[in-house]
């Protein structure tokens, strides 16, 4: 009997081999996740490419597959921005958060909770998953209260409360519908929509509301994908590990900064809350939320406590 090598196997067992490798490098970390709660939150700016939200969905249904509670939370702040922008509704932002009016707040949620979330569970069930489209409001999951924030003005260099209109912060999260659907075979798809306690409308910055589901729900993982790497150092090299006062120390030396620091402060509270691991990555990579969990490398910055 004559020893086939690697140097004479035909190239499509050698692929297969290849492949093999890559499924039994996944075991350990399958079973690391077995039964885990891992909240995803999918940003607006990385949804934007169909087939890499085709791809999400895909990553999505095998987590299911092999034993974990994925609960997607998603964005939509340039989805809403645009169809803003077609009903002439003018826009603006303070703080990071877009100030929100009574015609605002409608458009919000008809952009969030409808056609987003919508299409998300449509990619979720083409590939093969059960969806569940929710936003904060069903089941009373989310309530939220007002947000106000102090903004200085860069002409007189004072600073000033600005109201945000109707712009929530969660204060209470009821997991009641959560728990029903986790461990079902359904896959929870989430709105950042919340209600208030007299049954109004919140918009809600969708990291937040995704960090405030991944604390309620004492979750293994919070994944936050944007569109950048991660956190990147004053280089622009992308940071694989922080601690929280290592996060710290980067706000506070202006390393991190806009947008970066709702998303890290995010994290943080998610930690402090009892999440184990937070990573920021960039959910434009195709398949990045199996390349994070599923691969020895991971893909983005972790932060731990
Ligand atoms: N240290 C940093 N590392 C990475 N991104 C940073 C950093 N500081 C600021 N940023 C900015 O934060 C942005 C991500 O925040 P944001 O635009 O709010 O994301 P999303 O829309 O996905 O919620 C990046 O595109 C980048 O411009
Ligand atoms: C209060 C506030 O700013 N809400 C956000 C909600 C959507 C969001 O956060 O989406 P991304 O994750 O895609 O940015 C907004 O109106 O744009």
């Amino acid at each position: 009997m004559t020893a086939v090598t690697t140097a004479d196997a035909p190239a499509d067992i050698i692929d297969d081999h290849a492949k093999a490798r890559v499924l039994v490098q996944a075991l350990p970390h399958m079973q690391r996740y077995d039964d885990a709660t891992i909240v995803v939150k999918y940003g607006g700016h990385a949804m934007g490419d169909e087939q890499v939200a085709r791809d999400f969905a895909q990553d999505i249904v095998l987590l299911e597959q092999s034993g974990v509670n994925p609960v997607v939370v998603h964005g939509g702040g340039p989805q809403i921005g645009a169809m803003l922008a077609k009903l002439n509704i003018k826009s603006e932002f303070a703080a990071g958060l877009r100030i929100t009016d009574k015609a605002t707040v409608e458009i919000v949620e008809m952009v969030l909770a409808g056609s987003i979330n919508k299409s998300l569970v449509g990619f979720i069930n083409e590939a093969g998953g059960t969806a569940l489209g929710l936003s904060g409001k069903d089941g009373n999951m989310v309530v939220a209260t007002k947000v106000t924030r102090s903004v200085r003005d860069p002409d007189s260099n004072i600073e000033k409360v600005v109201d945000l209109g109707f712009v929530g912060e969660p204060a209470h999260v009821d997991t009641t519908v959560l728990d029903q659907i986790l461990g079902r075979d359904l896959i929870p798809v989430l709105a950042p929509v919340a209600t208030g306690k007299d049954g109004g409308t919140f918009n809600v910055n969708a990291d937040t509301f995704a960090g405030a589901i991944a604390g309620a729900l004492n979750a293994k993982r919070l994944l936050l994908l944007t569109d950048v790497p991660g956190v990147l150092d004053a280089d622009k090299n992308l940071i694989k590990e922080l601690t929280i006062s290592q996060a710290r120390a980067l706000i506070a030396d202006g390393t991190i900064s806009g947008g970066m620091i709702p998303k890290v402060e995010t994290c943080i509270y998610a930690l402090e809350q009892g999440v184990e691991g937070v990573v920021i990555l960039d959910g434009k990579v195709p398949h990045a939320v199996l390349l994070e969990l599923l691969t020895d490398h991971g893909a983005g910055t972790l932060i731990t406590r």
